[in-house]
């Protein structure tokens, strides 16, 4: 087995810790839900132990996994989803860091949009925030999948969406929250806080327009 690079570990903890202070100050983090992960190596990644506040998380919060969610050189116990994160990382090969959170918006969109299956985004400036975006002209389906207590439930949701060759960056678990990816934890956070702004600003519309907006067509 690969040994583990400690600098790197303890690079990628900080990174982590530092990323829960700013979300949970944000509010999207609540009563101990969401985890974070980054990837260590071809094999690896270090994702936050299970029930801690991820707004006070300290390095010794995290902890090392394969990418089939065995815990490495450690009795503690991974986050619940930690299956979310290793497929994420077995399936995108260049990922390089995992953010998931439970923003208000995040869950009320989830569920709004549940029926639907997709909540399509189009014309908005900040989809260039997404990587490989280059203009408001295109078209960014953000699926919600139902929620699952099995996290192999929810991983085949997601395997059945890739496999079908869709595009994904980020999807919603209904009445949970969002996961998204980015390359590194900056770009993460990027992708990150555009699905908010983004979710954010359709839930507005809705509000704006009434009810009968969910029933408008793509
Ligand atoms: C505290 S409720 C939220 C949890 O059930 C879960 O969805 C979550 O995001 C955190 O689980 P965790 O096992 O701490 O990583
Ligand atoms: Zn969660």
């Amino acid at each position: 087995m690969q040994s583990i690079d400690r600098v790197q570990l303890e690079s990628c903890a900080r990174q982590i810790a530092d990323a829960g202070r700013e979300l949970g100050a944000l509010g999207w983090t609540p009563a101990t839900s969401s985890n974070f992960s980054m990837r260590l190596d071809a094999g690896h990644a270090a994702v936050t132990i299970s029930g801690r506040d991820k707004g006070r998380l300290d390095i010794d919060d995290i902890m090392v996994v394969d990418l089939e969610g065995r815990a490495v050189g450690t009795d503690a116990r991974p986050s619940a989803e930690t299956a979310l994160h290793t497929q994420l990382y077995r399936r995108f090969p260049g990922a390089g860091a995992v953010l998931h959170t439970h923003s208000r918006t995040q869950t009320v969109a989830s569920r709004l949009f549940a029926g639907r299956g997709v909540i399509r985004l189009e014309g908005w400036e900040l989809q260039k925030a997404i990587a490989g975006t280059t203009t408001h002209e295109s078209v960014l389906d953000v699926p919600v999948f139902p929620n699952a207590q099995d996290m192999s439930v929810l991983v085949r949701a997601v395997d059945a969406w890739l496999d079908a060759g869709k595009p994904l960056h980020g999807y919603l678990i209904d009445g949970h929250g969002i996961y998204t990816w980015g390359r590194d934890m900056p770009e993460t956070r990027r992708h990150l806080e555009a699905f908010e702004f983004l979710l954010g600003c359709e839930l507005d519309l809705l509000r704006l327009r009434g009810e009968s907006g969910l029933q408008r067509p793509f």
